[in-house]
């Protein structure tokens, strides 16, 4: 699986590199990507009425003079519609060489129903906003309701972080090259991109793999191999045991969906930790999950006594105070040493380190603490790092990335593109997910599986990234209607395919 996202001038080293080492020179780099994409449109749109290609002035353009050259050899009537030339000496002043299409101006840019555009604007190289002609031509297409084929990105998406610079295009399908970029997988881009093709257009594996790319497509393949397996002569506790703590009587089931949620992530065991005037509430709600009162620090110490849980998930519906700050200091203080994994800090549990974040981002980073893992929405992302939230240059990957290199913990960025980071670095943009999975009560269970799987000694980043992909596959295949109670059994079918996928991953004990 090709899963490394390329940022814009990486994508360009690479090509760089690709030409030095050849075989291909950029121009057979160029024909080839142009001929990929007329490949797309014959096979897509055999019937436009027209095509119309809009070519820049860079190597995007270039793409679009050689696309627009095999449309129109292809028996397509294709207008050729240019804004700036080329500069000269240019692989894409060489493909413009080689066309013979007849250049219309984009200024006179005109189209009409059924007919097709090929945006070959600006791809990687976008370094302004997009205004003028080809903004007017872009509200013209959109007018008239155009399918359109995107050349790498529609012209005014940046690659870097999905943000739309000016007007961008909505295209039907983008084909990039070689590796997809951040900007096919963050929104709005995502969403502008339509269907993302990826091209082979001959740049071997072995000039990525030289610039040890850290940024990931969310995937089963980067984690399949560390979920855990239980072995043959296991007990409930050697399969991990999750202690979720409960908010007080009138706000408990947050944490039931997380105990929930931990238990069919395949941890053996799961007790929730419960205020003495909740205990009543929660008992009456729960059957295979364990209850324990836990309402101070001496009724934690008891629980990490005996059989202690080797995950925590504390935030939800816990409510926000020193209460959280001091458990969840005291679970990261006493770490290790207790068997401790983890601990998914969520919900009110990152909002109660709102005025103190670097207590408990010190608290994470000693040599012996277990794994931290957030999983702030975006409101919660902006009360523990605001300085990181407020700077509009980072996108939604940098600010992950950052959060997580500055608090020592893993971050689950959640929302629509939820970005996981590490601390050391490497990150993942997950593309699976579905807006029915926007409903209360869904990233509680989202924490809860984290947890079951850290609790099974899943590593932090692939526990958070496997957590996140399950929790979204579920979702889609149980398909709108979902409310979150559904989430966790919805989580066993695709638990087993994973499994059956990989039998052999790494087993537990
Ligand atoms: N290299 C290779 O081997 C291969 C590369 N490939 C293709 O190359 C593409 C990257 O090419 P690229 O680097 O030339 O950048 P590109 O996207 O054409 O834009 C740069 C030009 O646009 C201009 N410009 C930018 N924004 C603007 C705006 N808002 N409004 C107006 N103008 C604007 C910018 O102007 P400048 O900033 O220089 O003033 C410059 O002239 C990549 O996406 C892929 O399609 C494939 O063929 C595979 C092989
Ligand atoms: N539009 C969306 N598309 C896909 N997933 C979404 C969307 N909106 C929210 N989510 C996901 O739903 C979950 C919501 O979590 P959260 O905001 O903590 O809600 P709650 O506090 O009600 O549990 C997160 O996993 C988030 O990534
Ligand atoms: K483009």
């Amino acid at each position: 699986m090709r899963l490394e996202l390329l940022s814009p001038m990486e994508m360009a080293a690479v090509d760089r590199r690709a030409i030095a080492d050849g075989p291909f020179d950029g121009l057979a780099l160029m024909r080839r990507a142009g001929t990929l994409v007329a490949a797309e449109v014959l096979v897509r749109y055999p019937g436009a009425a027209k095509v119309h290609v809009l070519a820049g002035p860079g190597n995007n353009g270039g793409d679009g003079y050689v696309i627009a050259g095999l449309l129109a050899e292809s028996g397509f009537a294709v207008s050729l519609w240019t804004s700036g030339m080329p500069r000269p000496g240019s692989d894409a002043a060489l493909a413009a060489a080689q066309c013979r299409l007849e250049r219309l101006s984009l200024l006179e840019f005109t189209a009409g129903p059924d007919e097709l555009v090929v945006d070959a604007l600006y791809g990687s190289g976008l370094s302004r906003p997009v205004d003028g002609d080809a903004a007017r031509a872009i509200a013209l297409v959109e007018s008239l309701d155009l399918p359109v084929v995107a050349v790498d990105l529609p012209s005014g998406v940046s690659g870097d972080s999905g943000q739309v610079s000016g007007s961008a295009f909505r295209a039907a399908v983008t084909v990039t090259f070689a590796r997809k970029k951040p900007g096919h997988l963050l929104l709005p881009g995502r969403e502008l991109c339509g269907e993302v093709v990826l091209a082979d257009i001959g740049i071997d594996d072995a000039v990525i793999g030289e610039m040890n790319i850290r940024i990931f497509e969310n995937d089963p393949a980067l984690w399949r191999t560390a979920l855990p397996v239980a072995q043959v002569d296991t007990h409930k506790y050697r399969r991990g045991h999750v202690g979720a703590f409960s908010g007080g009587p009138s706000s408990t089931g947050a944490a039931r969906l997380s105990a929930l949620a931990a238990a069919r992530a395949g941890a053996g065991a799961v007790t929730v930790l419960s205020p003495a005037n909740a205990m009543q509430v929660n008992a009456a709600h729960l059957t295979s999950i364990m209850l324990r009162k836990v309402s101070d620090a001496h009724d934690l110490a008891k629980v990490q006594a005996n059989h202690p849980p080797s995950a925590f998930v504390l935030g939800p519906g816990f409510g926000i105070g020193e209460k959280a700050r001091a458990f969840a200091l005291d679970i990261l203080g006493d770490g290790r040493s207790n068997g401790v994994e983890g601990l998914v800090l969520d919900a009110d549990g990152i909002t109660s380190f709102r005025d103190e974040p670097s207590t408990l981002f010190a608290a994470a980073g000693l040599e012996a603490a277990p794994a931290l893992v957030l999983t702030p929405h975006e409101g919660e992302f902006g009360r523990l790092f605001p300085d990181i939230a407020g700077d509009e240059t980072l996108s939604k990957l940098d600010k992950a990335r950052r959060a997580a290199s500055l608090s020592h913990g893993t971050v689950i960025y959640k929302g629509a593109d939820t970005v996981i980071a590490s601390p050391e670095g490497r990150a993942a943009i997950n593309a699976n997910g579905v807006p029915w999975l926007a409903t209360a009560g869904s990233g509680d269970v989202l924490a809860g599986i984290v947890a079951g799987l850290l609790a099974q000694g899943m590593p932090a980043f692939e526990a958070a990234c496997a957590a996140v992909w399950m929790h979204a596959e579920a979702a889609r295949r149980f398909r709108p209607g979902l409310i979150a109670d559904d989430l966790p059994a919805a989580l066993v079918p695709v638990l087993h395919e994973l499994r059956g996928q990989h039998p052999k991953a790494r087993p537990q004990g």
